[in-house]
């Protein structure tokens, strides 16, 4: 947190206070409370628990419907602008998430909103994909990269915008080992951003700095990696 801001004014990362998502007919969320500002946080529970639509809510996908939601400090309905500027989302199917033609033209498409002069632009592009290891593949068709190489856009692309959180819902779901490693890898990696990672894996969310056990569409603890996974594994044996 900022020692410039006055303790009364500052917040955790975020902040749920008896949040709720309803989505058609289903309570998908409720009775939601947790603080938390460790720099990677895993999600885990049970599946049709509520993750993803934890993950949506802290992305300003879904609006609660109940509650109050602070992600960054910031209100994601109210100032759904500023959130999306500084949040990027990351999903498992690659495929969603890319909108052009090449692969250096998705990882620009990333940057329109931000209106950086075009040599910049360039060199950020360049970046990403030198960082994800897309250099060689820039001018490819971004349809016809492997699963992998399209989950490698899609965090070059979140990346590329320099995220103050990115929001991750199973990004190593459909990825074989190595991927899924090096997936793991760039996303536990500190370079200055935080971390929500939605996932099965009880590995990886064994490498996060904190857990959040998520059942029944409710927040049920949150806590030290460890000790949430013994949680849900003591939680499934029943
Ligand atoms: N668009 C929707 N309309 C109605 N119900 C929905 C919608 N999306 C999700 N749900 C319901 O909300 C509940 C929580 O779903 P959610 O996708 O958040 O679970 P999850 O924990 O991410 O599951 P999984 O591990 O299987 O991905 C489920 O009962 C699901 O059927």
């Amino acid at each position: 947190m900022s020692a410039n801001v006055p303790a009364h004014e500052q917040h955790p990362a975020i902040e749920l206070r008896e949040a709720a998502v309803r989505l058609g007919e289903t309570d998908a969320l409720h009775a939601s409370t947790l603080a938390v500002d460790a720099r990677t946080v895993a999600v885990i529970g049970e599946n049709g628990s509520g993750k993803s639509t934890l993950a949506r809510l802290l992305c300003g996908l879904v609006a609660p419907t109940g509650g109050r939601v602070r992600v960054l400090g910031l209100d994601p309905v109210r100032q759904a602008g500023e959130l999306r500027r500084r949040v990027a989302v990351l999903f498992s199917n690659p495929d969603a998430q890319i909108v052009m033609p090449t692969v250096a033209e998705d990882v620009a498409f990333s940057l329109r909103a931000d209106r950086l002069p075009r040599a910049e632009s360039a060199a950020r592009v360049a970046e990403a994909l030198d960082r994800f290891g897309l250099t060689d593949l820039a001018e490819r068709s971004a349809h016809d990269l492997s699963g992998g190489q399209k989950q490698l856009l899609a965090l070059a692309g979140a990346f590329v915008r320099r995220p103050e959180l990115v929001v991750a819902d199973e990004p190593t779901a459909y990825l074989d080992a190595r991927n899924a490693r090096l997936v793991a890898g760039h996303l536990l990696a500190d370079t200055g951003h935080r971390l929500v990672l939605v996932t099965h894996d009880l590995s990886l969310a064994a490498r996060c700095d904190a857990a959040v056990l998520v059942a029944d569409g409710t927040v049920a603890a949150v806590g030290a990696p460890e000790q949430i996974i013994d949680a849900y594994e003591a939680a499934l044996a029943c």
